[in-house]
């Protein structure tokens, strides 16, 4: 049987590895972004212990009452309870995919608004815009939100060696000495400087059994997650043991392929501004989850994302490289972001 790829980060998070060390993780990289869009990483030094602690406390949370989980629930923008339309706990089938309710609850958490001012809304005082409130964090465990809080800057760590090691496998050119480069300046760091305030979100997703019938010939009418490809650029996904819940369409376009958890590893996808950004030299893979195993599954995804403020276009060398026309003009991962999110809830 078939299986992604496994890729150790190890010596692009070890400053005294070699640069054939790191040379052989890039080539490995870009075999898997060509052929995959996925694949599983290790080396990126998060003990396992760690892992399911993160696990048990969303698996906990879960747990709790519908009342005491709605304590944090997820309010629309500009409304009076001051939500921001993105934050916080949605309860069974809130979600939308493809038109369809996700058969999942969540708490959605997002880097801070910090690279700009609040601009309140017409809904009067304390009302506010789309992701611009402050995270909704349970009270209940207590533990989970400085776990929580430890846990992300270790994954910024992670994500930053893992697009600096995406840099050079595009075979972008070195960056120049001399010169600290820009946000513009194409070479193997572009990701790196696009990324250094990563507006990152964090998802605790709690997923029950399906109960719908299954027959060959039956339209899957309500699936975990619906059929879609990640917004921004890699997604380190960590989950419970549940096998057989998260599948990956190949290349083909009709093989459904499961990526079953690997202790201790993450599950690595890329995600639509990586696709842009190499004129789709790789490509954000499609993918969706159908929970029908055994137990209560938990996952709990980390997106880490361009800068809210990033312009994200197809580099120069990518497009070449293709041999297609720019497949975008260029616009920030914000606006990209905003649009996604109206979706989610309103689609
Ligand atoms: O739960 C999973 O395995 C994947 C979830 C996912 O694809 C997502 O939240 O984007
Ligand atoms: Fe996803």
């Amino acid at each position: 049987m078939m299986s992604l790829p496994i890729i150790d980060i190890s010596p692009f998070l070890d400053a005294s590895s070699s640069p054939a060390s790191r040379q052989q993780v890039a080539l490995f990289i870009n075999n898997a972004c060509t052929e995959f869009g996925f694949f599983y990483l290790t080396g990126h030094g998060i003990p396992q212990a760690k892992l399911e602690e993160i696990i048990s406390l969303a698996r906990q949370f879960f747990a709790l009452p519908n009342e005491q989980k709605n304590k944090i629930k997820r309010h629309d923008a500009a409304g009076p309870e001051g939500g921001d339309g993105a934050r916080g706990y949605q309860g069974m089938g809130e979600n939308v995919t493809q038109g369809k309710k996700d058969m999942h609850e969540a708490i959605d958490l997002y880097r801070e608004w910090d690279h700009a001012p609040t601009v309140e809304r017409s809904g009067g005082p304390g009302t506010r815009s789309t992701l611009q409130g402050p995270n909704l964090w349970p009270d209940e465990p207590g533990k989970l939100k400085p776990v929580y809080l430890a846990y992300i800057k270790q994954l910024q760590n992670v994500g930053s060696a893992l697009v600096r090691a995406m840099g050079q496998a595009l075979e972008l050119p070195p960056p120049d000495p001399n010169s600290a480069g820009t946000p513009e300046t194409e070479d193997s760091e572009v990701f790196v400087r696009n990324t250094d305030h990563s507006f990152w979100v964090m998802r605790l997703i709690g997923y029950p059994k399906l109960t719908t019938p299954v027959s060959p010939d039956a339209p899957i009418t309500s699936l975990s997650c619906g059929e879609h490809t990640d917004y921004g650029c890699v997604t380190l996904l960590l989950t419970d043991p549940t096998p057989g819940a998260l599948q990956v369409l190949l290349k083909d376009g009709t093989t459904w392929l499961n990526a079953d958890p690997i202790p201790g590893a993450f599950v690595v996808n890329i995600g639509d501004m990586i696709e842009r950004w190499t004129n789709g030299l790789w490509k954000s893979t499609r993918h969706r989850v159908i929970h029908r195993g055994e137990g209560y599954r938990v996952s709990v995804p980390f997106f880490f994302e361009p800068n809210f403020e990033a312009v994200v276009r197809p580099l120069e060398r990518c497009v070449e490289r293709s041999g297609k026309e720019a497949m975008h003009e260029g616009s920030t991962y914000g606006e990209h972001l905003l649009g996604k999110v109206f979706g989610n809830f309103y689609g």
